[in-house]
């Protein structure tokens, strides 16, 4: 799957339908999602710590074993398929500790294709503010990051999974970050989810929102129909993307309860799994790192 030449609209859609899975533990960690995405889309995934937003990155990845016909990504199956076109950035490749070692930045650049896409490498040296002299052991928290997400991003995805990776960039890289992203659906039709809590120069950006809690998600959709709701709020001195989400995850908290009270029957997360159908469980195998 190769989007690099799609108009914005054109690209692979994400189709989730009745998706639930199971931890090893018997736990749960989804239940029953379903969305559809359209490509091209830029979506925030929302909600607590805990809420499930990694789980689901990671199983629309095709990292993790999802159960059949729930989830489509340009309506291929993405663990059997293993898509080409999918880049998925999170914590495990973030912890890659290659990036802490005494090595130069054009050797990690050109050892993830930066020779075989200059132009895109060149963009996002520019666009991310890289110092092409940096040794990686000798930079600080946020240059690393940069580098990182320069490494990640070279190669064309159509899809891009985004699991908070963002946190130490300075708030000018990562308004010309998000920018870029942006281009990048605009002029490739490329879709992107992106799992955050940082919502600083976000407001504008989204063309969905998805709101997770408790393994489930409780609402998403187009913004066009949060404009309204993101309309009445302009206090605080908060973004009015910021109240809508700071009011969803404050109604997240009181419906959930603190999390010390969990285990006593009143956690929701551990619900009874009976009636849901098929669900995906989490086995040692079924992980592709
Ligand atoms: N391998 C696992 N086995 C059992 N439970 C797990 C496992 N991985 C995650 N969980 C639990 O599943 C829930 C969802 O975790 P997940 O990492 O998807 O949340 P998240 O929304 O990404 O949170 P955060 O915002 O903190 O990154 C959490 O309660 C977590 O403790």
């Amino acid at each position: 799957m190769s989007n690099q030449d799609s108009p914005a609209g054109t690209g692979p859609d994400i189709n989730v339908t009745g998706l639930s899975y199971k931890f090893q533990d018997g736990s749960l960690g989804l239940r029953d999602i379903s969305l559809e995405l359209p490509g091209g889309s830029r979506t925030l995934l929302i909600g607590a710590n805990g809420a499930g937003k990694t789980t689901l990155l990671r199983l629309l990845s095709g990292k993790r074993l999802a159960p059949a016909q729930t989830i489509r990504i340009a309506g291929v199956d993405p663990f059997s398929a293993g898509l080409e076109g999918v880049t998925y950035l999170g914590l495990e490749w973030v912890l890659n500790p290659i990036v802490r070692t005494d090595i130069a930045v054009p050797i990690l650049l050109d050892s993830v294709g930066g020779s075989y896409y200059p132009d895109r490498r060149d963009e996002l040296v520019r666009i991310l503010d890289i110092d092409l002299r940096w040794r990686m052991h000798a930079v600080s928290d946020g240059e690393r990051r940069r580098v990182q997400l320069a490494m990640g991003l070279i190669r064309p995805w159509d899809i891009l999974l985004l699991d908070e990776i963002t946190v130490d960039l300075d708030l000018l890289s990562r308004s010309n970050f998000l920018g870029w992203l942006r281009g990048e659906t605009e002029r490739r039709g490329a879709t992107i989810v992106y799992a955050t809590h940082i919502l600083d120069n976000l407001v504008g950006w989204p063309t969905h929102l998805v709101h997770m809690h408790l393994g489930r998600v409780k609402e998403w959709g187009a913004m066009a129909k949060y404009d309204a709701e993101t309309d009445s709020y302009n206090r605080s001195g908060n973004s009015r993307l910021g109240e809508l989400v700071l009011k969803w995850l404050k109604e997240d908290l009181a419906e959930r309860g603190p999390r010390n009270r969990l285990g006593t029957g009143e956690d929701k997360t551990y619900e009874s799994l009976e009636g849901l159908g098929g669900y995906g469980q989490e086995t040692k195998d079924d992980g592709k790192e």
